[in-house]
């Protein structure tokens, strides 16, 4: 579905991503973790077609860059669920019309939505549990209900990927664990998207992920199974601290390893 080979990004003169090589088959859900800084938003900028790479070969649900401009046809086949979008959309719109214009790929309606896209909306509104304050103004919500707007908006087109940029950002412990469910569920349908999950939070990863990036200043610090990935040692190794992992129903947790006392 997506083949990234050799991909070095420099903007401005510095290398942003170094030589990334990453492969995602349809179904297999990725989680994309890195602390801040590491590089995530650049390869998801890469991804939807907003950065050209500098070097390297991306191929696209078959469509390799640079051969024709197939941005278009990549961001209908990509949801994209990110706190930055937030700041872009009218604040007077209602959660519905947010929802609406993702059936068009744009901030804000511009075109009149058709009976069949209003259902869908309604039917992904009440599938998320956000129908109750669908007329609402999007600003005026929560952050937690906010995000499932945007999970809502970004499904509209029925997006063989899903990328959910730190979806969790700024909510509380309960929101974040509803949201997880959300997640969780759209994850285990059967014809539901491709999931990316990003994030610098290793508690966050579902069961569901089977698959983990680790990336570190722009490089694929490693990459496989996520239980091999989220180990104690790879971890440590990672952070450059030594770490202890625990995992509880399929969630993993990690604590600083104490020093020993001599
Ligand atoms: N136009 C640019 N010119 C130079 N450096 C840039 C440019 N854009 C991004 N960077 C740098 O590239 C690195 C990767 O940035 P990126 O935003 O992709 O990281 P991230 O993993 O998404 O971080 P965070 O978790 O903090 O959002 C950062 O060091 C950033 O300062």
């Amino acid at each position: 579905m997506i083949s990234l080979k050799g991909i070095t990004l420099k903007r401005d003169g510095n290398v942003i991503i170094n030589e990334l090589d990453w492969q995602i088959e349809k179904g297999e859900h990725w989680v994309l973790f890195g602390l801040n800084g590491a590089g995530k938003t650049a390869i998801l900028n890469l991804l939807n077609g907003y950065h050209f790479p500098t070097s390297g070969k991306a191929i696209v649900f078959g469509k390799e860059f640079g051969r024709v401009d197939i941005r278009e046809s990549i961001r209908r086949k990509i949801g994209l669920v990110s706190s930055s979008l937030q700041e872009r959309f009218y604040k007077t719109d209602s959660a519905f019309e947010i929802v609406l214009s993702g059936a068009f790929t744009s901030i804000g309606l511009y075109e009149t939505p058709t009976d069949e896209m209003r259902q869908k909306a309604i039917d992904l509104l009440e599938s998320l549990g956000s129908i109750d304050y669908a007329n609402r103004q999007y600003s005026s919500l929560s952050q937690g209900e906010r995000q499932r707007i945007l999970i809502a908006r970004a499904l509209m087109n029925e997006p063989e990927l899903l990328i959910l940029d730190e979806p969790t950002n700024g909510l509380d412990f309960i929101a974040r664990e509803h949201l997880l469910e959300v997640i969780e569920e759209i994850a285990l349908k059967h014809s539901g998207p491709t999931l990316i999950y990003v994030t610098h939070h290793v508690d966050e990863i579902l069961p569901v992920f089977q698959k983990t990036l680790l990336l570190k200043n722009g490089e694929v610090f490693s990459s496989g199974k996520t239980v091999e990935m989220i180990s104690q040692s790879v971890l440590s190794a990672f952070f450059n601290v030594e770490v202890e992992v625990h995992w509880h129903n399929g969630r993993p947790l990690i604590t600083k390893r104490e020093k020993a006392i001599p």
